[in-house]
């Protein structure tokens, strides 16, 4: 019975009963908070006692709570002990665990896999806003679910194997597609799509990364206090030593600050530096050469964004006549393997085609100056953006089952 702030407590069968501050019986409000780990037991649910709930879990290191079938995920932004341990995976399998976590819902997705395997798909979806955790999350997810597919047994080796290339993929895709922007240091700046492929019997057979929306045009254009794309910046800090030394001396002579497409930007330190680039680009399979001729339409791009173009009279223009537009046509031309004329009149000029198959002509016209800019710049970002394709699509050709067949569920050919 409550009276006023008090409360009268009477126990059944022994008919005691005691008196007691309304208070001290009710959880506290923040003890109320924090043992509410789905949002759906709040009541009421508004936005007020959402965040206060998320917040006060926060407070307290709880930085997952479940709403209904998904998971909400607040970012730390620091390491945080055993959060990710091999043992908590292991609970999660085994299912002596259920608290709200990335690893419930890889879980939730594994077991369901295995039990409607070669029927039923899986899919998590991670969103966020910039910053919030979602890459990071990824690879947790990732990390279970590979820890997960080896402790079916036999082949271990396989699925570690996969492991370890779609990890070397991580520095090559975020040199090539994450920069700092003014909500992260070490933003994706694409979208990507990680397909895990696994075998009748659950274990890991392959992966496939689908990557998509790179925005290249931070390529010629960032925002304040934004930077290009990383390896830009990596190519730039260790070009001396991977260029031959003509190119790397002009680029000294000018001068890193010269390229008018790299800002500086505030506390950027490339993440990583070019060599853990390159050494990830080894592991997954490329060679030498191709490094060097990747570093080389790099440094191309970063010329061809350097010329500079002045208008002669309303529909006619011309490369600007000074030392920097000049140079860097010549040296975008000659990383490229293509002549220095061709290169000015795809700036220039446009074609024109009439005629049908048979009479075909091909006429050449000068473009003003607004769009040979515009060219420059697509030029630019359509290189950028078949070079991140092209990368994208070789990781993809090393991560890839290899003559899996799905139907007798058993490898044709491991890839070790
Ligand atoms: N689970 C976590 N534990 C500790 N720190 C984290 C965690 N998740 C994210 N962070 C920190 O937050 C930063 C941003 O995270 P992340 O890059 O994953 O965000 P994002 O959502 O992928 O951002 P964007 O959309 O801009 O790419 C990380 O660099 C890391 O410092």
């Amino acid at each position: 019975m409550v009276e006023d702030d008090k409360c009268t407590v009477a126990v059944l069968h022994t008919e005691e009963t005691s008196v007691h501050e309304c208070d001290t019986l009710l959880p506290s409000s923040d003890q109320r908070l924090l043992s509410v780990d789905n949002l759906i037991q709040l009541a009421p649910i508004n936005q007020a006692s959402v965040l206060c709930c998320l917040n006060e879990r926060f407070a307290h290191d709880l930085f997952y709570t479940s709403a209904g079938s998904t998971v909400i995920a607040i970012n730390p932004f620091k390491e945080i002990q055993n959060l990710y341990s091999r043992d908590l995976v292991m609970a999660y399998h085994e299912n002596t665990e259920d608290s709200p976590h990335i690893y419930s819902k890889a879980g939730d997705a594994f077991r369901h896999l295995c039990r409607g395997l070669g029927k039923a798909n899986q899919c998590i979806i991670v969103s966020g806003e910039s910053g919030s955790g979602k890459t990071v999350s990824a690879k947790h997810l990732l990390r279970y679910l590979t820890l997960v597919a080896i402790g079916k047994g036999e082949q271990d080796q396989v699925c570690s194997s996969i492991e370890q290339r779609i990890l070397d993929s991580n520095p090559i895709l975020e040199a090539f597609g994450n920069a700092v922007t003014q909500r992260n240091d070490n933003s994706s700046r694409f979208g990507k799509f990680i397909k895990v492929q696994f075998s009748r019997n659950g274990q890991m057979v392959g992966a496939e990364i689908h990557t998509y929306l790179l925005e290249k045009t931070r390529v010629v254009h960032q925002s304040q206090d934004e930077s290009n794309f990383h390896i830009f910046y990596q190519v730039m800090e260790s070009l001396s030593a991977d260029l031959e030394s003509t190119l790397s001396e002009l680029v000294r002579r000018l001068g890193k600050e010269a390229f008018c497409t790299l800002p500086a930007v505030r506390n950027h330190h490339a993440h990583r530096d070019l060599n853990t680039t390159l050494c990830a680009m080894t592991q997954i399979g490329l060679s030498d050469g191709v490094q060097r001729d990747v570093t080389k339409v790099l440094v191309a791009i970063l010329f061809i964004c350097n010329i500079k173009i002045s208008a002669i009279e309303e529909e006619l223009c011309e490369l600007l006549n000074d030392n920097v537009s000049q140079t860097s046509l010549q040296q975008a031309a000659s990383l490229l393997g293509v002549e220095t004329a061709s290169l000015e009149q795809v700036l220039l000029y446009r074609n024109i085609k009439s005629g049908g198959d048979r009479r075909l002509s091909v006429f050449i016209k000068p473009v003003p100056e607004r769009e040979a800019n515009s060219r420059r710049d697509c030029l630019a970002t359509l290189v950028y953006s078949r070079l991140f394709d092209w990368l994208a699509s070789f990781i993809n050709g090393q991560i890839k089952p290899k003559d899996y067949d799905y139907t007798i569920g058993k490898h044709k050919e491991l890839f070790l």
